[in-house]
């Protein structure tokens, strides 16, 4: 009996009819008689999460105040929803009320249907404080701020035009990468993909930013540090946003907020920097918002006055793209290779294809160009991002009104977790839907050729659907291609002596971003076959 103790207190699945769920009588038979007779008592006394739900959805008083969700809680609900076999959920955290959706159909309802009620974010102390408000995109509430906030980087920091533009910052990224594979290579060393990866990720991401000083002063270096610290805090979990009898005494909101602020501090003094920088080296050519050479603080500087923008929503929306670049591309690469080395028939597969589009005495960098002909590589990265979805809970939603999701009237002021990961893995949707068989997507024959993760298909989320959708989809997915497109044709891929692919452990660690629980050590060998 491992749920965590705050799904225990009360959880209950929308069936139509109220029942407490397994968790609490389990939780209720351990204990004592008088702790028992407590319990009971307070069952009576509480009304039951349904009935709150009619009541509230009836009109009865304001909602009550955003609280954050806690991301650290999370795997709890894949149980949940598996075992309740329910499509659509509530669940008490504490005193917060969240609605729980895991099929497509309630998805769409949430991020189609009712796209806009279900537009905002819950509140964030740590978010508040970091992320200057919040003023990043991410976690802005619902309003003008936020549409004019991702107008701005839509219109033009992750345009398609921009992330062609990126290309050759790309290609030199995965040259540096492939070098100290290479030195690797010839020592017979293991390397750490998840270090190897994620560096890769917050280079790319930094030079995006900051242009190609990056490295400067080992800046990168900085930020990736930086975002580290950060993310255990903004994915964390903090009790008195669900237990408001606790914010009573205040003492850990206060240790919580002087947290934040030490690591806003941080981000201030690296940002403030390079913004004055950009400020002082920038000349009219350099700040044209139509050069594609541009970095994301040149660009931003050209826009300010037009999107009306302080110092520090600048800064905020920077922060958004670190936060939402780097982890996510870390781990969707991460997650890929440990499948294929846990797979060698759809590595072979891979290598083969794309060693046939490229042959070896090009020498360079697997190319753009290139990927466009990988039918087979885009499958694979689908079905990584199916089964190991970087975000499987969508960062948490919340309702700005009332609505109805699959026949169940909702409140304003509620929660809403889309569980991606749920649905990409149900068996009513997916043929063997736990194999990792990219030819599912193969467009020739796949049972699951026609689906897409464009937001278009409620059963494959990855990046989610509808307004609060991924804008970074094409920057992400560009980096995560190319980058697994030259591991595979420089190198052949073997695990540490005496380990075997059956030992490849595929736990996670839910946060901010999902991450592998265990490292991923891989030898890498340089091909032997040269065209
Ligand atoms: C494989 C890579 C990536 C994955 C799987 C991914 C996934 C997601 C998901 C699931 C969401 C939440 C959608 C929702 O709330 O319904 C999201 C939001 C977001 N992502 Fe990504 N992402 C990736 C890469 C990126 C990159 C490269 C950037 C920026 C450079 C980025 C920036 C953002 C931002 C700013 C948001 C917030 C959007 C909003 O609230 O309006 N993401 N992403």
């Amino acid at each position: 009996m491992d749920a965590p103790p705050l799904l225990r207190l009360a959880c209950t699945p929308l069936f139509g009819h109220v029942h407490q769920c397994q968790e609490s009588e389990e939780a209720g038979a351990g204990a004592g008689a008088a702790t028992r007779r407590r319990r009971r008592r307070r069952r009576r006394r509480r009304p039951s999460p349904t009935a709150t739900f009619a009541s509230s959805s009836a009109g009865a008083g304001p909602p009550p105040p955003p609280r954050r969700l806690a991301p650290a809680r999370l795997p709890a609900l894949r149980r949940l929803a598996r075992k309740h076999g329910s499509d659509v959920m509530l669940l008490r955290l504490g005193a917060m009320p969240v609605l729980v959706v895991s099929s497509p159909r309630a998805a769409e309802a949430v991020l189609r249907t009712h796209d806009r009620v279900c537009a905002s974010r819950p509140y964030s102390l740590v978010a508040e404080v970091v992320m200057y408000g919040p003023s990043d995109v991410g976690f802005a509430p619902y309003g003008d701020y936020w549409r004019r906030a991702r107008k701005l980087i839509t219109t033009h920091l992750l345009t398609v035009r921009r992330v062609q533009a990126l290309r050759l910052a790309r290609e030199q990224e995965v040259s540096a990468v492939m070098a100290r594979i290479g030195e690797a290579a010839a020592t017979g060393a293991a390397v750490d993909m998840g270090e190897l990866l994620g560096s890769f990720a917050n280079d790319l991401a930094c030079r995006a930013v900051m242009g190609n000083s990056f490295r400067g002063e080992g800046r990168n270096k900085l930020f990736l540090e930086l975002v580290s610290d950060t993310s255990p805090l903004l994915g964390g979990f903090n009790v008195e946003e669900f237990f408001p009898f606790v914010a009573r005494f205040g003492v850990l909101s206060r240790a919580v907020r002087a947290k934040s602020e030490r690591l806003r501090r941080r981000w201030d003094e690296q940002l403030d920097r390079l913004i004055q920088d950009h400020e002082s080296t920038a000349t009219a050519s350099k700040t044209s918002k139509d050069d594609d050479e541009d970095d994301f603080i040149h660009i931003l500087l050209s826009v300010r006055h037009e999107y009306g923008l302080s110092t520090e929503q600048m800064k905020a929306i920077l922060l958004g793209v670190f936060f939402g670049g780097i982890g996510t591309g870390a781990t969707a690469l991460e997650f890929t290779v440990a499948e294929l080395m846990r797979n060698p028939d759809v590595m072979k597969k891979l290598q083969a294809e794309v060693r046939s589009l490229v042959p070896n005495k090009a020498q360079g960098p697997v190319s753009d160009d290139n990927l466009r002909d990988m039918a087979y590589l885009r499958a694979v990265v689908k079905e990584s991002l199916r089964l190991h979805p970087p975000t499987p809970i969508l960062t948490a939603h919340f309702t700005m009104a009332s609505c109805s999701v699959d026949g169940f009237a909702v409140p304003a002021g509620v929660g809403v977790l889309v569980n991606s990961w749920a649905i990409a893995t149900d068996a009513r949707f997916w043929e063997d839907p736990e194999a990792f068989a990219p030819e599912r997507f193969v467009l020739d024959g796949g049972s699951a050729a026609g689906i897409d993760f464009r937001g278009a298909d409620f059963r494959l989320l990855p990046f989610g659907s509808g307004r609060r959708m991924c804008p970074g989809m094409n920057f992400g997915v560009a980096s995560v291609e190319a980058m697994l497109a030259n591991l595979v044709h420089r190198f052949d891929w073997e695990l540490p002596p005496g380990k075997a692919a059956r030992d490849i452990d595929m736990a996670e660690v839910f946060g901010l971003v999902l991450q592998r629980k265990h490292k991923l050590l891989l030898v890498p060998r340089q091909r032997t076959c040269v065209e």
